[in-house]
């Protein structure tokens, strides 16, 4: 069974009717406010892509982009800076006051002053520590929020043709984990870096207030430190990237197996679904590895070369002050700094390290702020008033991407309020023109009318909203059976609904369910045979009144007593809508009120089922073969 989570969105606010997509500018880009209660969400920096082909934006440079996340946190991330920096005075104070003490004590003076400074010092770094890490653990939450909603909403809109050319698995890794590493990145790493760094400067200016001699001494561990962070640094990058395209592949991989679970099962293919998820698994095991050999080597040598530089004080220092070159004090507050320095040293590296990781995810996520969305989707049409539309496909011409041309030239005219019987051998085309309706995708010519209205002029929500759509395979959503029933109609009273499950046969099925429509259904619950599913789709899409339903093969897994009854629900339905049906089996729709014959994306013929039987080859062919196996 093919099931997904359920979760209905908040209905979002109205928003006005949107022009098409040639005339329609980008969407609002709202103000961000990352603690706001969940609802429809427009990221600033994750709702770029405006709804046209021609507007995928070119890629940012990533640091500018990982900025851009941190951006609308800047006064915090300012404040957490401060509190940072405060910190960081507060502990090299320290020093200075270690010397005036050591100076006291060696001349007879009193220490009281300098112990208590001492004391009150230690106090406010540790207060200022723990601030800072709170406000930025906070801030750091809102980012990761922030880059969720927008990668959210921008995955639940992606077009059509986006999703077939991408793998579900691989785009929610960019959700859950590759967002974890912007997050570090853009706030605990940049102030990392702005801490290291001023910490560093600022220590290397006590250091050669204090002596220069052996600050020269020093500056070797500074020079060695940045000529290794230069070299391993963008390979840190590239195994992250590479490691969180394995994580990807992984859940890619996961979801092939689970989501065709039976299949996998039936035909013993445990064992290579497995292998491929282990080999992606694996890979990330590798990245992972290369990742913590330079992460290794980095920190080694950040250690080393700071024990180095102690020891070549502590000997260069010692001669100095037996030579009287150098007071005592002088030389311990010079090794306090020194010691101090692989603070801002790891610091440096800490940043770094995250600011790659972050630059590698973040490459993944602009990834998708570059697939195209459809931006029209959040509205909320009012239900359709007026009589049923007719439906004309004008000279529809139509090859998905990268493929052959699968409609060629399209005309068909299904009257108004009747039913219109796609036919055709598969692979014609017939579930295409489906689709060009619900505007999944649109035509490379020609147009699509309802009446006289070319819906490629109305939003997709009005498009959907006029338009119900029965799929060939009607997954369910986990959740209730009333939350199924309910999709699109929340507001369907009591009786509709009623009347409907009558309609569609499953007030029965109902009636022995101790917990009625309240039964769950889905991966944790009820398991519906395909017929019952069908007719659950048919039951939605009719209480959402639309003026247009498309059944595509809705009958394939009904019996010959549940086929008869719901094509009768389908007449009656098509006294209120214009009905398009597909069926493979012509029994169902022989009593069609037109009926066009659909052969290599061409129409061939079309006509009631008498004419099309009397003058088409192809049409007897399928008509010998159908009706005979279903028996009519
Ligand atoms: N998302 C897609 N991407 C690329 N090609 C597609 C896609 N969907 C369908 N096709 C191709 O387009 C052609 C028409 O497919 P379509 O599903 O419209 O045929 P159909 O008449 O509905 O077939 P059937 O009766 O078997 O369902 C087929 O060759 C199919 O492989």
């Amino acid at each position: 069974m093919n099931t997904h989570d359920f979760a209905r969105p908040e209905p979002p606010p109205p928003q006005p009717t949107q022009a098409p997509d040639a005339a329609r500018a980008p969407d609002p880009v709202q103000a961000p406010d990352p603690v706001q209660a969940p609802g429809p969400v427009q990221a600033p920096d994750l709702v770029r892509a405006p709804d046209s082909p021609q507007g995928a934006d070119a890629p940012r440079p990533p640091l500018r982009a990982l900025l851009a996340h941190a951006r609308p946190h800047r006064r915090v991330l300012v404040l957490v800076l401060a509190l940072t920096l405060a910190g960081s005075a507060a502990g090299l104070a320290q020093p200075m006051v270690v010397e005036s003490s050591l100076t006291a004590l060696m001349t007879g003076g009193d220490l009281t002053r300098e112990l208590l400074l001492m004391l009150a010092l230690l106090a406010v770094s540790i207060a200022l520590t723990w601030t800072q890490a709170l406000v930025s653990e906070r801030t750091a939450e809102k980012v990761v929020l922030h880059v969720r909603r927008g990668l959210i909403h921008r995955l639940i809109r992606l077009r059509t043709a986006e999703l077939d050319r991408t793998e579900p698995g691989g785009l929610t890794t960019r959700v859950t984990s590759d967002s974890t590493l912007v997050q570090h990145a853009a706030t605990s790493g940049v102030i990392q870096l702005l801490d290291g760094g001023i910490h560093l400067i600022a220590t290397i200016v006590l250091m050669g207030m204090t002596s220069l001699p052996l600050l020269g001494i020093t500056s070797g561990v500074l020079l060695v430190v940045g000529v290794a962070m230069g070299v391993v640094m963008p390979r840190i990058r590239r195994v992250t990237t590479r490691a969180q395209t394995s994580v990807g592949e992984i859940g890619a991989a996961l979801d092939r197996a689970l989501g065709a679970a039976r299949t996998v099962k039936a035909n013993g293919g445990e064992a290579t679904e497995t292998a491929r998820a282990v080999a992606a698994a694996e890979d990330a095991y590798r990245a992972g590895l290369t990742g913590a050999r330079y992460h290794a080597t980095i920190a080694v040598l950040s250690a080393l070369v700071v024990q180095a530089s102690f020891l070549a004080v502590i000997g260069f220092g010692g001669a100095l002050v037996a030579t009287g070159a150098l007071d005592l004090a002088a030389l311990i507050a010079f090794l306090l700094y020194l010691f101090n320095l692989g603070g801002p040293v790891l610091s440096l590296v800490g940043g770094t390290t995250s600011l790659q990781q972050g630059l590698g995810a973040l490459t993944r996520i602009e990834e998708v702020e570059r697939m195209e969305i459809e931006t029209d989707v959040d509205e909320t049409p009012a239900r359709p008033v007026g009589p049923p539309p007719q439906v004309t496909l004008e000279n529809v011409t139509f090859a998905y991407p990268g493929r052959a041309t699968t409609l060629d030239g399209v005309g068909l005219v299904a009257p108004a309020g009747g039913v219109t019987a796609l036919v055709g051998p598969s692979g014609s085309g017939k579930t295409t023109v489906f689709s060009l309706l619900q505007r999944f995708y649109e035509p490379d010519s020609g147009r699509v009318l309802l009446d006289g209205t070319d819906i490629a002029t109305l939003s997709r929500a009005e498009v959907r909203r006029r338009i119900a759509y029965v799929e060939q395979d009607t997954p369910m959503l986990a959740g209730t059976l009333r939350e199924n029933l309910l999709y699109a109609a929340p507001d369907a009273a009591e009786d509709e609904v009623a009347r409907v499950l009558r309609d569609t046969l499953l007030d029965s099925l109902v009636a022995r369910l101790p917990e009625g429509l309240d039964t769950q259904v889905g991966a944790r619950g009820l398991a519906l045979s395909g017929g019952e599913r069908q007719r659950l789709a048919i039951a939605r899409a009719l209480l959402r009144r639309p003026q247009v339903l498309l059944l595509d093969e809705a009958t394939a897994h009904l019996d010959g007593l549940s086929e008869t009854a719901l094509r009768h629900t389908v007449e009656r339905a098509a006294e209120h809508c214009t009905v398009l049906l597909i069926a493979h089996r012509l029994s169902t729709v022989t009593s069609a009120d037109h009926m066009v014959l659909l052969a290599g994306g061409r129409v061939r013929d079309h006509g009631r089922h008498g004419e099309l039987l009397g003058r088409d080859e192809l049409y007897r062919d399928l008509a010998a073969t159908q009706l005979t196996a279903a028996g009519a």
